[in-house]
């Protein structure tokens, strides 16, 4: 059976007149593919169109220029990166948002101190973004609720069997920018991104250009094209949701190849719940076999992540420069 990622009226399959077959399909691409594409999900197009128009903007500036829009302490999270190969081509660009501007506002939210500390490195905002980034982040964790909800709908389960509802949840925010590569290569020679799965419950992404370069990965392997749909959402299911259903719903593995005449431009709204929930398979998909998976507290992934990343990713200079707490811009072969 060929598979393939639905596009899904998100208010028809939450209503009580959902058709069988929309939701049948739902359950089936949550189960084998783990992503989903939705449309009539409540988030007006002018705010979408506002954002990206905006942050667009800025990621069309001169590189100089958004050199000082780069992380002050060098916070691999905040503010903007470039992000070259092993030989210095530019692969991605990305602009990064904490979902506090401090720790007092943090806690003003309802963070606990210690979680609140993860704000010590600030946001770096160019003139005019943030209301709207903010407008269009709180969106997507709309979204990203309702998405939750409907997969509960489909799986039978009332949506409060998730440890989601009423506390300060956790999210991160980014902007990724593919630069335009010549590609007449297969894909696998040509990733911009390489495959993996978020570590989010939810992930809720728009995605921009004139070329399908978002794929997810089908259970035989092979790679389907999440074209573009305008006016869309992209949803993912994330590492969490999979743990909470004890595998039931996949986490969606997902890559991103270089194409088109265009930049290519995505805005991804990584939804978590809060910092202090254990992250354990829950009561109703845990059936006499028992789970594989151990518990764990979200915080203790959250606190290292930093320090996870440039393990693996960081660049010696760009881990100096996060050392000594000062911008980071990475060298590139050319410009
Ligand atoms: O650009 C995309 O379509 C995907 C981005 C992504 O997977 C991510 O930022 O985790
Ligand atoms: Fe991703």
């Amino acid at each position: 059976m060929t598979v393939q990622i639905p596009v899904v009226d998100l208010q028809l399959a939450l209503s009580d007149d959902a058709p069988p077959a929309l939701l049948d399909s739902v359950l089936q691409t949550a189960e084998r593919v783990g992503i989903i594409q939705v449309v009539n999900h409540g988030v007006a197009p002018e705010l979408i169109d506002d954002f990206h128009d905006r942050i667009g903007a800025v990621l069309d500036l001169p590189r100089a220029e958004k050199a000082k829009l780069a992380s002050p302490t060098g916070h691999p999270f905040r503010g903007w990166r470039q992000w070259p190969d092993d030989f210095g081509r530019l692969e991605l660009e990305r602009f990064n948002i904490g979902q506090f501007d401090s720790p007092e506002e943090a806690r003003a939210a309802g963070l606990a101190e210690e979680h609140a500390t993860l704000y010590k490195h600030p946001n770096v905002w160019p003139e005019g973004l943030r209301a709207v980034a903010r407008a269009y982040h709180d969106a997507s964790v709309g979204v990203a609720e309702q998405v939750l909800a409907l997969y509960a709908k489909v799986l039978g389960v009332s949506v409060d069997t998730f440890p989601v509802g009423g506390r300060p949840y956790y999210t991160s925010f980014v902007v990724n920018d593919y630069p335009t590569w010549p590609v007449d290569q297969e894909d696998d020679d040509k990733l911009l991104l390489l495959e993996h799965a978020d570590g989010s419950a939810l992930t809720v992404l728009h995605q921009r250009g004139d070329y399908a370069g978002l794929q997810g990965q089908a259970p035989d392997g092979s790679w389907i094209p999440v074209p573009i749909v305008p006016g869309a959402l992209q949803v993912f299911s994330g590492h969490i949701l999979a743990k909470w259903t004890n595998d039931r719903l996949t986490a969606g593995r997902h890559r991103v190849v270089a194409g088109g005449t265009v930049t290519r431009r995505s805005t991804g709204v990584f939804w978590h719940p809060s910092l202090d929930t254990v992250i354990e398979p829950l009561a109703p998909f845990v059936g006499d076999d028992g789970t594989d998976y151990e518990l764990a507290l979200l915080w203790d992934k959250a606190k290292n992540q930093v320090e996870d990343y440039l393990q693996v990713f960081g660049r010696p200079d760009q881990v100096a420069a996060w050392r000594e707490g000062r911008p980071y811009v990475a060298e590139l072969a050319e410009v």
